[in-house]
């Protein structure tokens, strides 16, 4: 029986959404006992097809082709897919993106290379709730080249500003590392905005765009961007552990200075000769032997991508968390949890955190429940919302039991 407003909503949401029939792509076991999957934006599902996928490369490649697949084709695939992922959804020319490593790994190679190429300026600037990772990262790049970090202050509930950032940016700063949509608020920050106020500045940017990809539409090339990584695993739903992408704007491959010389990056790789001589282009950012194995759930989810379109997508995210905001208002806000995510619509990714100091406890009575959001200290619990996965009713469920959980009231029926 369903009387309540919410709930007929988010079915009428969910029969009139176009990607609706996306989902059925992907396995989704509801014997596994989940009742609401609220974190593809830390581990997107799996594509049905990639269950075939793997075993198809195990017997018919590696299993057949052994040591020969290297040259038929498996050396080239992280330009391949990167070449791939460049047009579909990040806006970037060909021989500018590569799948390697992780997205630590490349953060410390690209923010060790864009410092270099600004010698003798002294600051790296980040925002102080970047991501761990981001922040470590460039703590350690500052201690190795005799830098100093410059924290730049962001509210809890929002991001990086292009005002803010051209408070903090002058003759000393080689690099600037932010993320596009912010970890935890969500937050969207104005990619061009801030990246032509770091040029302003003389200064070079790395977009961390782990949050964003496969979910908003990015414009790198356009947009101006000089550096950009971020994971495979989230909306691109590239499993646990997928290697991590790279964007390195053309005119910054030639003078790219590599800091972990490996050579599967080197000119000649077979030559095994005596000295590092960096190959041309994109390859000079890979070090080691790429994991092929890793890139299988990637290839087959940027086919899905290609044909639903990342416009159709953000679509369905901007609906997502509108409603999302729409139903913890209604029912969570008597109880006191404030949406710590933009209202805003354009100022948002695809995911809505919302806070209370009850959430520090609360999330594994719900991971039991079969709810599966995700808690982020100090007190908020993400909703991450997959475009192609995640159903308006879905949503509703998970918040529904976080009301129970929290004997929130409200006026009306609430009936599931
Ligand atoms: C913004 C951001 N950057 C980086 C990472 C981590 O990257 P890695 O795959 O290297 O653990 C994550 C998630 O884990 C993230 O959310
Ligand atoms: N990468 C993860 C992992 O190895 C274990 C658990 C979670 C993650 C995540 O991706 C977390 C995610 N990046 C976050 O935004 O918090």
């Amino acid at each position: 029986m369903v009387d309540d407003p919410l709930m007929q909503r988010a079915r009428e949401l969910d029969d009139k959404d176009p990607l609706a029939g996306y989902r059925d792509l992907f396995i989704s076991d509801d014997a596994d006992g989940i009742a609401a999957y609220l974190d593809g934006n830390s581990l997107g599902r799996p594509l049905a097809a990639t269950e075939q996928s793997l075993a198809d490369f195990v017997r018919h490649q590696w299993g057949s082709r052994l040591i020969r697949g290297w040259d038929e084709g498996w050396l080239e695939l992280p330009e391949r897919i990167g070449d791939r992922l460049g047009s579909i959804v990040l806006g970037a020319a060909p021989g500018q993106c590569i799948v390697a490593d992780s997205t630590s790994v490349l953060l410390y190679k690209l923010g060790r290379a864009a410092v270099s190429a600004r010698p003798g300026r002294t600051e790296i600037v980040i925002d102080r709730d970047n991501f761990p990772t981001d922040r470590f990262l460039m703590e350690s790049i500052a201690r190795e080249r005799g830098l100093t970090v410059r924290w730049l202050e962001v509210p809890y509930d929002g991001g990086a500003s292009a005002e803010a950032v051209t408070g903090v940016v002058g003759p000393s700063t080689a690099l600037v590392v932010l993320s596009h949509v912010a970890y935890r608020s969500a937050h969207a920050a104005d990619v061009p905005g801030i990246t032509s106020v770091v040029h302003d500045a003389g200064a070079l940017v790395l977009w961390d765009l782990s949050h964003s990809v496969g979910s908003v539409p990015l414009e790198l090339d356009a947009w101006g961007v000089d550096y950009a990584a971020g994971c495979s695993y989230k909306y691109l739903n590239g499993g646990p552990g997928a290697p991590a992408w790279a964007y390195v704007a053309a005119r910054h491959l030639d003078s790219f200075d590599q800091p972990i010389q490996g050579w599967l990056g080197s000119a000649d790789p077979f030559a095994m000769g005596g000295s590092y001589e960096p190959a041309p282009g994109i390859r000079r950012i890979v070090s080691g032997t790429p994991p092929i194995l890793g890139m299988l759930a990637l290839q087959d989810m940027l086919d899905v991508l290609e044909k639903a379109g990342i416009g159709a997508v953000r679509e369905k995210s901007v609906a997502l968390t509108g409603f999302t905001i729409e139903a913890v208002d209604a029912l969570l806000g008597p109880a006191g949890v404030v949406v710590a995510s933009p209202r805003v619509p354009g100022e948002r990714g695809g995911h809505i955190t919302i806070d209370h100091p009850k959430f520090a406890t609360m999330v594994p009575g719900l991971w039991e429940q079969g709810i599966i959001p995700d808690y982020r200290n100090p007190s908020g619990i993400r909703l991450g919302l997959s475009p192609l996965t995640t159903t308006f009713e879905e949503t509703l469920v998970g918040i529904l039991a976080i009301a129970d959980k929290m004997g929130a009231k409200r006026a009306g029926p609430v009936v599931r």
